[in-house]
């Protein structure tokens, strides 16, 4: 929506805005409350039963919703708008010892290090700098822990939900596929080590993309490789062996054995290859590449699981069946890749609930869980998301907050 046309009457109240500013991408994760937000006695008790906290009343839980919402980062100035529009920056808190009580927010990512004074200058706020692999990690355990159907496997076309036993997270390999890519082995809560990482991803394609194409945006250059067929610019080692596999070291006719390699030697130019057939090779190169340095990094450490994360991803059947068929070949079946729903939002989702660890003046969340329609479900962690929700929308929860006094 374009935040000039919101109408005052359809602002929100919302607060704990936290965000995640990355090389490509700004997300922002904020709550809003419900008009009558207040629980009734009775559903405060069952609240505080559900979340073991205490009911003498000074811990209101408030009901809303928690908005998911993504800018292009080269265009900060419409997040700023659609913040200053919403009146978001008036939900952060404050610290007593600031002077001039100037309201904080969270954020995490590259961004809130480089565009600190540009919201201060802006909005009038501080931005309260969360690490990224803390905000990463504290968001992917939280996603795997509380919430239902959140992690899934992709192979040939087939998605299904992996049931996450709580007492058998532990290690995982998480992969965030952002503009770079970290990947961070996770042995427990704020327990976690970045192991390595590599400077192609999610920006090298969208980067050359952009350059190869002369697509306008992401989604478009995604949009191109569903009808493009990479093996008119990839070099198969079927191209090399005279069609044949070369089986006696398991490679079959059809495997690339050189991303683009055929362009060296079509005689062609740029012009001459179809920008769909650009597009798919690109993205088969960049997630197969991504999918086995990840292998190599779990086999480093004795790691099974691997879950990926990321906007990169974006929900999309190729990228997904490439990552898991690289992790698949590589591993001989021994490892296995998983995608979260939630991919995108991770950082953001971890800042978010970053706000608990306050201590200031002001209000401040302690606890979120979902409400189910039916019945309460256990909130073991901050915040509950509902399983079927376009992240697109916004979702239900309720907020654990406590009022602060100085
Ligand atoms: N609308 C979009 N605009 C730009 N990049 C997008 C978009 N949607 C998905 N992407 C992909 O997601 C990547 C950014 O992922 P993200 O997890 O947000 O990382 P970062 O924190 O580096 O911004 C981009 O490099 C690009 O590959
Ligand atoms: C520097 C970063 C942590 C920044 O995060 P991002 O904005 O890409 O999500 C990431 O881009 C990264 O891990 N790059 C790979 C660097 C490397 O290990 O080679």
């Amino acid at each position: 929506m374009d935040p000039a046309e919101v109408r005052n009457e359809e602002i929100p109240q919302a607060s704990h805005l936290a965000l995640d500013i990355g090389g490509s991408l700004i997300k922002l994760v904020y709550f809003s409350r419900n008009d009558n937000s207040h629980t009734d006695d009775k559903e405060q008790r069952t609240l505080n039963e559900g979340l073991g906290v205490s009911s003498d009343g000074s811990c209101p839980i408030l009901k809303g919703r928690l908005h998911f919402a993504k800018f292009e980062t080269s265009k900060i100035n419409d997040c700023l708008e659609f913040i200053r529009c919403y009146r978001l920056h008036l939900g952060g808190f404050q610290h007593h010892e600031t002077p001039s009580n100037k309201i904080i927010i969270k954020a995490t990512g590259g961004g809130a290090y480089k565009f600190a004074n540009l919201f201060e200058e802006e909005l009038g706020i501080s931005l309260d700098k969360e690490d990224e692999m803390d905000c990463l990690v504290t968001g992917a355990n939280f996603l795997l822990k509380e919430v239902q159907q959140e992690a899934f496997t992709y192979l040939d076309g087939h998605k299904e939900f992996v049931q996450i036993d709580h007492n058998d997270l532990y290690p995982y390999l998480l992969v965030k596929i952002g503009s770079g890519v970290s990947m961070i082995k996770v042995d427990g809560d704020g327990k976690f080590e970045r192991v390595s990482g590599t400077n192609l991803g999610g920006g090298t394609f969208w980067g050359l993309g952009r350059l190869l194409t002369k697509c306008k945006s992401f989604d478009e250059l995604l949009e191109l490789s569903h009808q493009g067929n990479n093996r008119v610019v990839d070099m198969l080692v079927g191209d090399i062996y005279g069609g044949m596999d070369y089986s006696k070291i398991g490679l079959s006719a059809t495997t690339i054995a050189s991303s683009f390699g055929k362009a060296i030697s079509d005689n062609k130019e740029l012009e001459d290859y179809r920008s769909e057939d650009i597009s798919r090779s690109l993205l088969r190169m960049i997630s197969n590449n991504i999918g086995q340095v990840a292998y190599l990094n779990a086999l480093r450490f004795g790691l099974k699981r691997i879950f990926f994360g990321g906007f990169f991803i974006r929900g999309h059947a190729y990228t997904m069946d490439t990552i898991a068929v690289a992790v698949h070949f590589w591993s001989k079946g021994e490892a296995k890749a998983m995608f979260l729903r939630h991919e995108g939002f991770l950082g953001a989702l971890g800042t978010f609930m970053s706000y608990g660890k306050q201590s200031y003046e002001g209000l401040s969340v302690d606890q979120a869980t979902q409400q189910f329609p039916m019945s309460l479900s256990h909130a073991g962690d901050k915040i509950y998301c509902p399983l079927s929700q376009d992240l697109n929308d916004s979702i239900e929860c309720s907020v654990y907050a406590t009022q602060h006094h100085s």
